[in-house]
């Protein structure tokens, strides 16, 4: 394999025949395609036979030759390259080997020709980065950017921009244009031909800060925070191969929908994951209402807790005596109580302290043996440790903890939760926390997905939580301050990027200040930045929708949107008997256009919806299930529509998403983010009057 330097690679344009400039890229792309099934035969007829020692390594080298040969395939639909770049002059010293400027190909992965030539450009590397960036301001040494547009993965066109050139005027990028336009059919697509300057900013950012992206509805965090564990495996490859990546998002219907853009950008080693996946270690089966739910995500529960795993913690009433041989050794009770107050105070994980409290007992007695003029060694010192005396002090002193069993007794004896929360919690609050019937087993116990995260809360205060190099957390402002902790020991040694809208929290606890929010994450000192230019929703629709704004999230300003589309709003008012009716007709006319239709209604209406559509023989999808040119109806759950789009959503009666909320705000948000996942038309049916911002 050739080794990433991370310099800036050259490529000459080869001398063709033809004068035609488009004959000519398709010539390269011709080429270079017959270059990547060149390297990819290279790998193909690897031998390993010669090379390996023993079994193991040939195991792990024929699964990197396997996954090798996986990313090099060519994908028929995916071109090889969609830009590219003339500079005006050579980009270094060493690689120049002319006077001239040089000409890249930017693609989703680098290919060379037999020489070791790059014939494309990974749009990760250093020289591909003024493709995204580069303006007429700061041309970044572009003399000259070439977009190309394909057809059916045919080279059929191509766009240049003169940055260099100040006789040349701004113009709108069609193809631009036509990329976000394109039917939304199928899981989500990578955009990394068509990457903006800000959005560049954060892909690229360092991997040593958090950063934090506040982004209007389909302002692209999504799509930002893909590409960005794309960019990070690629300039940090080896240290993430080791620490791993992990992508959190809210549920698996949204885990699915983008699972596929990470392998279209050749990563194939990224962990997906809900955060009650993460926090697994019971199984969920109870329900809490919001108001346990909420107290149970205050971050106060994490001095609760803090107090209960150190609630078995006692001060020795007897010394410890070891026998060995004829000789019997006393560590007295002040001197336990000393070892015990050390450990108490110094800032480590229960369970460590328990390791350590067993040697500290032992090494007391060496001193002892040492001053009565033995020569014990480190084995003595072990076997002392092991002995049952030593291990009957720890037992009593630093008892072993089982987070789960400890998280059951504190939701179910009063007495105990009072112990720790005093002070903490009122004895309201503690009422509310308690569960209604105690739990009699970790097994058995109706645990709710808020006691999940106390049970991973107190793992962590017991044994240090493996951290990941990389998190990416998105749709972040529903997590509450418990979740935003147990994201944070995940990625406690290394980075994040926290994605989401405060305008789109739904639940009891959702995020009310970024600040705040990256507090509980343990990034206090982590960048916030703001999206605001919308790639999904028409001017239309994002203008209406933001009506809501002032009365969801006030200080937040509303998205623009980079495509006017008139006509692509429609509010119908219909009878409440003929609503049903009126919904399917607006699924029927919608689908009559190309693209996805997805059919958004409260909960509590879907089972209706679901009986007109099959009644009127319109099948549908559920969210999650892939959508395809066959089967392009979806019916969405309110409580499911977010992160997801739709070329046309149907919007089933306001009201109802709203009043199927437990409060009137939470109710417009959700409404908000069911108004914002149409990327072509959206149409809003209703019997009940419209929430008084939309009428
Ligand atoms: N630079 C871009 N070029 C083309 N399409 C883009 C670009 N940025 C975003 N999009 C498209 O806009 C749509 C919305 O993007 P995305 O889902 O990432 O937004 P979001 O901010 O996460 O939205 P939400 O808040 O609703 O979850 C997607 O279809 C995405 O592919």
């Amino acid at each position: 394999m050739r080794p990433r330097t991370g310099q800036p690679e050259r490529f000459a344009v080869p001398a063709t025949p033809t004068t035609d400039p488009l004959q000519r890229e398709r010539d390269h792309l011709a080429s270079s395609r017959a270059a990547l099934r060149a390297m990819r035969e290279d790998v193909e007829s690897l031998d390993i036979r010669d090379v390996t020692g023993t079994w193991v390594t040939a195991i792990v080298l024929q699964n990197q030759i396997e996954a090798r040969i996986a990313a090099l395939a060519d994908l028929a639909h995916t071109p090889l390259f969609f830009g590219r770049l003339d500079y005006l002059h050579a980009i270094s010293e060493e690689l120049s080997e002319g006077s001239g400027g040089e000409s890249f190909y930017i693609g989703r992965r680098h290919v060379h020709d037999a020489d070791g030539d790059p014939m494309v450009i990974d749009w990760r590397a250093p020289v591909s980065q003024p493709f995204y960036r580069a303006s007429r301001t700061a041309p970044m040494d572009v003399e000259r950017r070439r977009r190309f547009g394909y057809t059916g993965g045919e080279l059929t066109a191509y766009e240049d921009e003169h940055l260099s050139d100040p006789a040349e005027g701004d113009t709108a990028s069609a193809l631009l244009a036509a990329e976000i336009e394109k039917p939304r059919v199928g899981p989500m697509r990578d955009i990394v031909a068509t990457i903006q300057p800000e959005q560049d900013e954060i892909v690229r950012a360092d991997i040593s800060g958090t950063l934090c992206v506040q982004g209007a509805p389909g302002t692209g965090k999504t799509a930002v925070g893909l590409h960005r564990v794309a960019y990070l495996l690629y300039a940090h490859r080896e240290r993430l191969a080791r620490t791993g990546t992990l992508v959190i998002g809210p549920n698996n219907a949204f885990l699915s929908y983008i699972e596929q853009v990470l392998p279209a950008l050749g990563e194939l080693d990224v962990a997906q994951a809900t955060v009650q996946q993460l926090v697994g270690h019971v199984e969920v089966r109870g329900e809490d209402s919001p108001e346990a739910a909420r107290l149970k995500g205050d971050a106060r529960m994490a001095e609760v807790l803090r107090r209960a795993v150190r609630s078995g913690i006692a001060l020795p009433t007897e010394p410890c005596v070891v026998v060995r041989g004829s000789r019997r050794w006393r560590v007295p009770v002040h001197e336990l109580t000393e070892i015990i107050e050390e450990l108490k105070g110094r800032e480590i994980r229960y369970g460590a302290a328990a390791e350590a409290l067993p040697q500290r007992i032992a090494h007391a007695v060496l001193l002892k043996m040492e001053q009565s003029g033995e020569a014990p060694d480190d084995r003595v010192q072990d076997a002392v440790a092991r002995n049952a005396a030593v291990k009957a002090t720890v037992k009593q002193c630093w008892p072993a903890v089982d987070p789960a069993k400890l998280v059951l007794r504190l939701l179910s004896d009063p007495e105990f939760l009072a112990a720790c929360a005093e002070g903490v919690l009122t004895a309201e609050e503690q009422a509310a926390v308690l569960w209604p019937k105690p739990g009699r087993s970790v097994k058995t116990a109706r645990w709710t997905a808020a006691d999940a995260v106390l049970v991973d809360e107190a793992t962590d205060l017991v044994r240090r939580t493996a951290s990941l190099g990389h998190v990416v957390l998105d749709e972040a402002q529903d997590l509450s301050p418990m979740q935003y902790r147990a994201v944070g020991r995940r990625c406690s040694t290394g980075s994040a990027t926290v994605l989401g809208d405060l305008a789109q929290g739904t639940t009891p606890w959702a995020t009310a200040s970024w600040p705040e929010a990256l507090h509980h994450l343990g990034k206090p000192a982590a960048h916030v930045e703001e999206l605001t230019k919308g790639f999904r929703v028409p001017e239309e629709v994002i203008a209406y929708a933001s009506r809501l704004l002032p009365s969801i999230a006030p200080g937040l300003a509303p998205a623009t949107s980079v495509r006017e589309a008139p006509g692509s709003l429609t509010l119908r008012r219909v009878a409440e008997e003929e609503r049903a009716e009126a919904v399917v007709e607006a699924c029927r006319r919608a689908l009559g256009r190309e693209g996805s239709t997805g059919l958004i209604a409260a909960d509590a209406r879907i089972p209706l919806l679901a009986e007109a559509l099959t009644a009127a023989g319109l099948p549908y999808l559920a969210p999650g299930t892939e959508t395809s040119a066959e089967a392009r109806l979806t019916l969405v759950p309110a409580s499911l529509a977010k992160g997801l789009e739709y070329d046309y959503v149907v919007l089933d009666e306001p009201a109802a998403v709203v009043a199927g909320e437990p409060d009137e705000r939470t109710g417009l948000r959700r409404l908000y983010v069911a108004l914002t996942r149409a990327v072509s038309g959206l149409e809003v049916l209703h019997a009940e009057p419209l929430p008084e911002q939309l009428r």
